[in-house]
């Protein structure tokens, strides 16, 4: 069974593969248990069999539950059951619920002790791993948050067998943005038919893919530096998330902002590995945008993280594995919004 080490500050482990659901155990006496309401019931009941949680918290499925309100009502449960400091957060579920709980982990009592337990492709290669936590604002994504490493990742890759198609190939983009900016072997995995719930390909894939972000978040917990690479396409991303109120879900508007990143990649010098960012929204088929200028997405843009005093700044290649942090002009990014549209509208 793959075992990852995540190191840095606080360093632990990631385990990968069949079963790892009933195999989960935890020092703290008081676990409160976060999930989303819609997660298989099955799941949650052999959470809690192993656990024994305190409590249970269901919250809104998707990113409905990454907000200042529903994060305010778990805090609440959790102090009106008197959880004390040393009991234990632990976040079940996809991407959203885990980056919710971690922030209650990281806040709650000034801090408990977090731990993920992803059931989504996104969450295992990504979002419960590295401890970038938070909510979002009416303004933008994850604009609220806090770093919070879990203390040990559970990914049960029989959890995906009842993901529905599309929310499989939204976590593909993620494991296909570690392809690009650090290892090509990944490319061609993530696009072959053995990568699925039951596949050949998926167990190592999944494992090679949280090896190139627990190599990452080791170096640069803070992102003081290269972590920003794991934010390859989400300048994009997440404004397309913002400017439609989330209803283009993360993986998605990933693999649309990748290739418009890659787009700006070329029209920087760098090499046109735009052909690859196509195949990948081929193989995903993404929901179809709705009509959107520049002067849309380019609010959100500003608000991006990556941003500084000098304004916004972007992660481009200059190759496959060779990703870099740079301004850019905004003519260039202007022309490159209307060929990716253009190439977006060719999808079809
Ligand atoms: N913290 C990070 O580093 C990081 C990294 C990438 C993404 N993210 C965040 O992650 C979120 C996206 O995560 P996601 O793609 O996992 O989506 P998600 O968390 O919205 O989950 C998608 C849906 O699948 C359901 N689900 C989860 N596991 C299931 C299973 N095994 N079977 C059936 N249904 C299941 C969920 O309850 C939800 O309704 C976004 O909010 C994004 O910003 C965070
Ligand atoms: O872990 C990181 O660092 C990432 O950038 C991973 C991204 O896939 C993820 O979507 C992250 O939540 C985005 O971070 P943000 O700082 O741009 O909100
Ligand atoms: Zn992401």
């Amino acid at each position: 069974m793959p075992r990852i080490e995540v190191g840095g500050p606080t360093p632990y482990p990631v385990t990968v593969g069949s079963g790892v659901l009933d195999t989960l155990s935890v020092p703290e006496r008081h676990v409160a248990l976060i999930q989303p309401e819609d997660l298989p019931r099955a799941f949650v009941e052999r959470a809690q069999a192993a656990l024994q949680p305190t409590l249970t918290v269901s919250v809104p499925a998707r990113d409905a539950c990454k907000t200042l309100d529903v994060y305010a009502g778990v805090l609440s449960r959790l102090a009106a059951a008197a959880l004390p400091r040393d009991a234990a957060v632990v976040g079940l579920g996809g991407g959203a619920a885990t980056d919710l709980a971690g922030f209650v982990a990281a806040s709650y009592l000034r801090g408990v002790a977090f731990y993920t337990v992803p059931t989504t492709l996104l969450g295992m290669v990504d979002a419960a791993v590295g401890g970038k936590t938070g909510v979002n604002l009416p303004e933008g994504k994850n604009l609220v948050g806090a770093f919070w490493p879990p203390r040990a990742v559970w990914c049960d890759t029989d959890t995906l067998s009842t993901l529905p198609g599309a929310v499989f190939r939204e976590g593909a983009a993620e494991a296909f943005k570690h392809g690009l900016i650090s290892d090509p072997s990944l490319l061609p995995r993530v696009l072959a038919p053995e990568f699925r719930p039951g596949g050949a390909l998926l167990e190592d894939t999944v494992a090679d893919a949280i090896a190139v972000k627990a190599g990452v978040v080791t170096r640069d917990l803070t992102e003081r530096g290269e972590r920003a690479f794991l934010n390859f396409g989400h300048t994009l991303a997440h404004a397309l998330e913002g400017v439609t109120h989330q209803a283009i879900p993360h993986g998605e508007a990933v693999a649309y902002g990748m290739h418009y990143a890659a787009r700006v990649s070329r029209a920087q010098g760098g090499a046109d590995l735009t052909p690859d960012t196509l195949a990948f929204l081929r193989w995903q088929r993404p929901s179809s945008l709705p009509a959107l200028t520049y002067d849309d997405v380019a609010p959100y843009m500003a608000r991006d993280k990556k941003a500084d005093a000098d304004g916004v700044r972007f992660v481009l290649l200059r190759d496959l594995a060779r990703p870099y942090l740079t301004r850019v002009p905004e003519a260039v990014l202007r022309a490159e919004f209307g060929g990716w549209q253009d190439d977006v509208a060719r999808l079809d």
